[in-house]
């Protein structure tokens, strides 16, 4: 048998169509148009596909896109003056800054500086607190896209094993905080875990997020087992061409889980959804409004 492939594009689309109608009717409602601005300091090519695609995803979910490409040896002091800037600007209720940052640029000081009210990649350690005591703020992107891929899938954790294999800010540890709020019983696997395959065989959710591409081989995964692949690692083909492969050995996995999410196609076209939606969000708030 093999497993059920998780569609995480066409499910992230259908959020787009939900967010714009969302959008449209805080429009009406408040005469508010929900804005996300973005700033890439430096040339990444990796980078350029990922803000070409949310400058896709604001425009089928009517958000307003605020772009701001600097070069790489922009300064600190410039990058936090921007931040500022955007703090204070009544079209903006997002504001992603995208990591990593040229090694001149404390990143820990510019997410810091970022309105926690506008910070919608939730990385501001206030949302990071809010987060690990429950109560609302804004979900990183990653985690949120793959928590709501879950529950397509297998609505309650309750009783359920869940192994995230990585231990980022960004995803690894939020991932943890959303599984356990769904009652799964979680385990944090990462570099220095003794016997990783063994500890992944427990999961009957396997989320990996370790950005090493196909680690995680079919006979590491539980038979049946939802698998969450979060990489995105660009390896180049024998003929020297390049292709995106996940953390997941996808083709020996979909032969022993119960589904799977591919790369591409999986969890990257979520974690824009959810930024769009984070964004959407942060726009009803500012004015007060009920989603
Ligand atoms: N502050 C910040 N927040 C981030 O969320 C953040 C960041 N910095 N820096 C870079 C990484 C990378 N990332 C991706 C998201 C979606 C795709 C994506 O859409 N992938 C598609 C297409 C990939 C392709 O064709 O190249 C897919 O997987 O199907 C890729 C990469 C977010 N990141
Ligand atoms: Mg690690």
């Amino acid at each position: 048998m093999t497993a059920t492939i998780i569609d995480g594009k066409k499910v992230a689309n259908d959020l787009h169509e939900e967010i714009r109608a969302k959008a449209e009717k805080l429009t009406a409602s408040h005469g508010v148009v929900p804005g996300l601005a973005v700033i890439l300091v430096g040339e990444d090519p990796a980078s350029a596909v990922y803000v070409r695609n949310k400058v896709l995803a604001t425009a089928a979910c009517g958000i307003k896109s605020f772009e701001f490409k600097l070069p790489a040896e922009t300064s600190e002091a410039e990058v936090l003056g921007l931040v500022e800037k955007l703090n204070a600007d009544p079209e903006v209720h997002g504001i992603l800054v995208q990591l990593p940052l040229p090694k001149q640029i404390d990143s820990d000081k510019v997410l810091g500086l970022i309105d926690p009210k506008k910070d919608a990649d939730g990385f501001h350690p206030v949302n990071v607190g809010l987060l690990s005591v429950g109560l609302p703020g804004f979900v990183p992107c990653t985690p949120r896209g793959s928590a709501i891929l879950i529950e397509k899938v297998l609505p309650d954790l309750s009783g359920k094993t869940a192994v995230v294999v990585g231990r980022s800010n960004i995803v690894g540890k939020p991932m943890i905080q959303l599984l356990l709020q769904k009652n799964a019983t979680v385990t944090c696997a990462h570099s220095r875990t003794a016997d990783l395959p063994a500890v992944c065989r427990t999961a009957d959710v396997l989320v990996a997020a370790v950005g090493r591409p196909e680690m995680i081989k079919g006979d590491w995964i539980k038979p049946g087992a939802i698998v969450i692949d979060v990489g995105i690692n660009r390896v180049l083909k024998p003929d020297g061409k390049g292709k995106l492969v996940g953390d997941v050995a996808f083709d020996e996995a979909k032969e022993v889980a119960g589904a799977i999410t591919p790369v591409p196609g999986g969890v990257g076209p979520m974690t824009i959804a959810c930024l769009m939606l984070n964004t959407l969000d942060s726009a009803y708030r500012s004015v007060g409004a009920e989603i």
